[in-house]
């Protein structure tokens, strides 16, 4: 289920909130009934780009149930120089907190079932962006909270780098004032750049 979805005259309107709404759930279906032996493909075609930009800040994310798991590359690029990064998750509203994660940081529970490090506060200058659905223009479609949207608008410089399986692929998705198109988005077929 996704948590109820509070659309304000600022926000959404209500139409495209019912909108997205309806989208993860569909999104959500096709997440969990997905091929998961796929999602190495992903994470090889994150590899590629990302190892030229290193050394950096990279913010990664731990997953929810379903998701692609980036946990192997995390490994892959500290290994390689990367200084990586995870978000906290705060209260509704706020932009993710991100803290730095190593192999040997403690993970911490946080809000909605997502796990942070117990590592000081760092910002990423590489974002890779979880996500339920996408379309060929670079629009995303999250859990409904706004984060990333909230994040990367914090941090207009940042590379924000989207990853799915391309199974999540929508024809379209419709977009409020705050949603922040991504940089790329890289599935297990292609890297779709949008600079
Ligand atoms: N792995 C991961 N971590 C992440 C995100 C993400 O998409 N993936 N986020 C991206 O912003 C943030 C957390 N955002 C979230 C916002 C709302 C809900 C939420 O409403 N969850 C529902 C269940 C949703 C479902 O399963 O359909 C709930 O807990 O009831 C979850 C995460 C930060 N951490
Ligand atoms: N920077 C912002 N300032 C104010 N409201 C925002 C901002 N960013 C997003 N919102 C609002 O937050 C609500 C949720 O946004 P949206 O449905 O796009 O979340 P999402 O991108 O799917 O979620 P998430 O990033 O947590 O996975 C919407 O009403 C949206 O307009």
């Amino acid at each position: 289920m996704v948590a109820p979805h509070i659309s304000s005259p600022q926000g959404d309107s209500p139409a495209v909130a019912a909108r997205k709404k309806e989208l993860r759930q569909h999104c959500m279906a096709t997440l969990k009934a997905r091929d998961e032996a796929l999602d190495s493909g992903i994470l090889t075609h994150l590899h590629t780009m990302l190892y030229p930009q290193l050394p950096a800040v990279v913010a990664g994310v731990w997953p929810l149930p379903h998701e692609v798991n980036l946990c192997p590359l995390c490994h892959i690029l500290v290994d390689a120089g990367a200084t990586m990064v995870l978000p906290e998750t705060p209260p509704r509203g706020q932009p993710l907190i991100f803290r730095r994660w190593t192999p040997d940081t403690p993970m911490m529970q946080g809000r909605f079932g997502t796990e942070f490090p117990a590592g000081p506060v760092l910002q990423p200058a590489i974002i890779l962006v979880p996500l339920l659905g996408f379309d060929r223009t670079g629009n995303r479609l999250g859990y409904g909270g706004g984060y990333y949207d909230r994040t990367l608008a914090a941090l207009p410089d940042a590379l924000s780098i989207g990853y799915a399986p391309s199974c999540q692929e929508l024809d379209s998705l419709p977009t409020g004032p705050y949603d922040r198109p991504l940089s790329c988005i890289v599935t297990e077929k292609e890297i779709l750049r949008f600079d």
